[in-house]
């Protein structure tokens, strides 16, 4: 007898492409057919079969409070009631805009959209205006979401399915961006050495998430501070998955770097569809109404995204919040590390936040090319036997994993003794 999951996969793909709305979905690179999930409630999903599985993807990283957190729900359910958009500005709006400028010190003025994509394309669009220069430069292996300048040598979904870049994308457009290598300070001064005039904006994740989890070597974020400083190109972070995921002032908090511009989505929307871009004052003053770079959204700043929004950003300020969400992620990297080296596997772990990356590898890769290294068919095969046990993983040996404020001993243990009886037969 098939099961709904898999009558459920057969007739989608009929309908959508590939059966799924967004690539990384499709457990493409891992092999076997997706998981159709019907509900969530804290660390835990339940598949329209029935079965439950411990979530470590938190739909790619906004739910740091777990599925259906019972204040986010409410605030949802009322907002809705006094209605879903109004396409024209709300009093909490204005609350949650103040309340990211006042978190993030870097940000001057915000404006909301509604996906990481958008906010990052608008950051691109508003560099390239405030500068009147057309060049970016990205890093290998980073993902800006599926903007065309920014679909160049790209991460995530790209990345999982071999073709980090898009068919579709003109090369009239895609000749503008520079791609460089993440942690690679001296190719990007030498670059800036030739072209630096020439250079917009330098994007970066200031945690890389998207090419599973590469953290910044000392001096390599601030080596593009100085640089982009130096010579007038606008600095982006991109903290759609690290912005109120790795600590409360995001990635560049705990790196102590200011970048000209920031994007966020994921947390800031609490499970629904809100994102946001901000930064120098007299850069976003260029933004139409006030100036002349153009960005619009009939849904941007949506009330219901927005109440969702606003509720978790209150709810993370909690003391010890980051502290232990992080000593979460930690006992989970760190069991796991310990259980795979015991049985003489290469596999390591490493976590900042809330967020984590596996590496079927003797160490932890710290260049794109080092994660390519890494032995991604020691990763499909941990996938499966864990997705087996119940434990959702991302489908994608390219991709960080999340831990939430619902994840406590219980499903660290479940997690750590099902991952034992994986490598102790390995
Ligand atoms: N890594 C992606 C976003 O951050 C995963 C989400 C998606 O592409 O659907």
């Amino acid at each position: 007898m098939t099961s709904r999951n898999q009558q459920l996969f057969e007739l989608s793909q009929k309908i959508i492409p590939g059966g799924v709305n967004s690539p990384v979905r499709a457990f493409k690179s891992v092999g076997g057919n997706p998981v159709f999930f019907q509900r969530g409630q804290g660390a835990h999903v339940w598949d329209v079969d029935g079965k439950s599985y411990i979530d470590y993807v938190g739909s790619w990283g906004p739910l740091i409070l777990g599925h259906a957190h019972p204040d986010v729900v409410k605030s949802v359910q009322k907002t809705s009631e006094n209605g879903l958009t109004f396409g024209a500005p709300t009093e909490a709006e204005l609350e949650i805009a103040e309340l990211i400028c006042k978190l993030v010190p870097s940000i001057e003025q915000v404006r909301l959209v509604s996906s990481g994509t958008e906010a990052g394309m608008s950051a691109i669009r508003l560099a390239r205006g405030f500068t009147g220069r057309n060049k970016i430069i990205k890093f290998e292996g980073c993902y800006h979401g599926h903007d065309d300048s920014l679909l160049v040598k790209a991460g995530s979904g790209a990345l999982t399915f071999g073709n980090p870049s898009s068919a579709g994308v003109p090369q009239e457009i895609a000749g503008h961006t520079i791609v460089l290598d993440f942690n690679d300070a001296a190719g990007v001064e030498e670059t800036f050495k030739q072209i630096g005039k020439e250079i917009a904006a330098v994007i970066v994740e200031p945690v890389a998430g998207n090419m599973n989890l590469i953290t910044p070597k000392p001096g390599f974020l601030e080596t593009l501070r100085s640089l982009c400083t130096q010579h007038g190109s606008v600095l982006i972070f991109d903290e759609v998955m690290t912005g109120f995921r790795v600590g409360l002032e995001c990635a560049q908090g705990v790196y102590q770097i200011q970048p000209d511009l920031t994007t966020l989505g994921k947390v800031i929307g609490g499970g629904m569809p809100m994102a946001a871009f901000g930064g120098r004052r007299d850069i976003m003053q260029c933004l139409a109404p006030v100036g002349a770079v153009y960005q619009a959204g009939t849904l941007s700043g949506n009330p219901v995204a927005v109440a969702a929004g606003l509720t978790t950003l209150k709810l993370i300020q909690e003391p010890g919040f980051y502290e232990n969400l992080s000593d979460t992620t930690r006992q989970l990297t760190d069991g796991l590390t310990t259980c795979a080296q015991k049985h003489g596997i290469d596999f390591c772990a490493q976590s900042i936040g809330g967020m984590f990356g596996l590496y079927f590898s003797k160490n932890i890769p710290a260049s794109f090319a080092e994660v390519m290294a890494c032995d991604k068919n020691g990763f499909n095969r941990f996938f499966h036997a864990m997705l087996d046990k119940g434990i959702y993983f991302a489908p994608s040996a390219f991709e960080a994993g999340f831990v939430s404020t619902t994840h406590g001993s219980k499903e660290i243990n479940e997690t750590l003794s099902a991952a034992e009886n994986i490598f102790a037969a390995w």
